[in-house]
């Protein structure tokens, strides 16, 4: 497809010396969870102590809390994960940086090939590139309006209101205040489970179908559901999505949720024993995705791709397929651009404005 070469404005005759153009007043910051730097414990330990300490992800009172995570947790945990995380490295660095950054990259291509005249940046919640410090940038840029989108399709208090809270307590700080815009979730967005379902559609044409399609979703303390977050209905909705797209029939696929962390009740089925009951009773192959991840990570390369897999085999299943993350998958791009440009509606984003 040949690029649009948009014109500076002022510029639109067969001038000698065109003028630069003026960088776009509109952004869109493009939100993820964060990695550590380094696969090291070292660079682990920050990066956990700056996410476990956020009251949205862990509700236990601090004076409870704070003691436990800076004592046992932060001593045991960094070096763990560190292992997890260098077993799923890239050349470039943590998969969950390098997919956002390239997400981020893709969807400017994507608007500016279209005309939208936008600044897109990936910004993480916890680690780097920092929310604030990318919102630092823009406003030194002159940006003056801010659509935040979040890699998290379902809402949850622990993810989609820490990274409005993240970027509020910013805004407070600001003299001259940006127009925000957040959009909240898009579990039952029509190009984002269209995607999906290409994701798995494409997956099935190369290997064959399997006995039954796991979808697994991050899990959250079963409490947290109980107080009114909607993320358990919200995934179950994207799943029910995305099985009728497939018009998969009942009892071939079903739901799981990942990643409980502590002795708590969290979401349930749970993912690892819900494998090892597949495997156990007969289950020949089974095909895992995450929809609830747009990228991958840790939590689905290392977690399913890996331990899932041997819990699986393990216990008597014969074949395991982690279909991968959406990632750079054009039709996704499209879907969130498309995401973008909705929710940029009523914004000047062809001409500076
Ligand atoms: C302790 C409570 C946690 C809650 C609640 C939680 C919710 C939650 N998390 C994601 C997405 C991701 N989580 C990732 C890693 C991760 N999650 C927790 C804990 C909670 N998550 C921890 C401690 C970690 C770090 C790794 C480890 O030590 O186990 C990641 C991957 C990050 C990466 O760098 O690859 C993602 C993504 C969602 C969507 C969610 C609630 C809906
Ligand atoms: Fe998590
Ligand atoms: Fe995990």
């Amino acid at each position: 497809m040949p690029r649009t070469v948009i014109a500076p404005e002022g510029n639109s005759g067969a001038s000698s010396s065109p003028l630069p153009a003026p960088a776009p007043h509109t952004a869109v910051l493009w939100c993820n969870l964060g990695s550590p730097e380094a696969p090291t414990a070292a660079a682990v330990r920050p990066y956990l102590a700056q996410f476990l300490s956020d009251p949205r992800v862990v509700e236990i009172p601090r004076a409870v809390w704070l003691p436990l995570l800076h004592g046992v947790i932060l001593r045991r945990r960094p070096a763990r994960s560190a292992a997890k995380y260098a077993s799923i490295w890239m050349p470039e660095g943590s998969p969950l940086a390098v997919w956002t950054r390239r997400q981020a990259a893709l969807l400017r291509g994507w608007l500016g090939e279209r005309g939208h005249r936008v600044r897109v940046v990936e910004a993480m919640r916890y680690g780097q590139p920092s929310l604030e410090r990318q919102l630092d940038a823009l406003q030194a840029e002159g940006v003056k309006r801010v659509l935040v989108l979040q890699a998290y399709p379902q809402y949850s208090a622990t993810t989609t209101a820490s990274v409005t809270d993240a970027v509020n307590a910013w805004q407070a700080r600001q003299r001259k205040q940006l127009e925000l815009r957040f959009v909240n979730d898009y579990h039952d967005d029509a190009g984002y489970i269209g995607a999906l379902a290409g994701r798995v559609h494409r997956h099935w044409q190369q290997h064959g179908r399997p006995d039954r399609l796991l979808m697994s979703f991050h899990g959250i303390p079963a409490r947290n559901i109980a107080l009114g977050d909607p993320y358990q209905a919200q995934c179950l909705r994207t799943a029910q999505l995305l099985a009728d797209q497939l018009q998969l029939p009942q009892g071939f696929w079903q739901c799981s949720f990942q990643s409980r962390f502590g002795r708590a009740r969290w979401l349930e089925p749970y993912t690892e024993p819900t494998l090892r009951e597949l495997g156990a009773s007969g289950v020949g192959r089974v095909d895992v995705l995450c929809p609830g991840f747009p990228a991958d990570c840790l939590e689905t390369l290392e977690e399913i791709a890996m331990e899932g897999r041997e819990a699986f085999l393990h216990s008597g299943g014969k074949a395991f397929h982690y279909i991968p993350a959406l990632n750079d998958d054009p039709a996704w791009i499209s879907a969130l651009a498309d995401l973008a440009v909705r929710h940029l509606a009523g914004w000047p984003t062809t001409a500076q404005g």
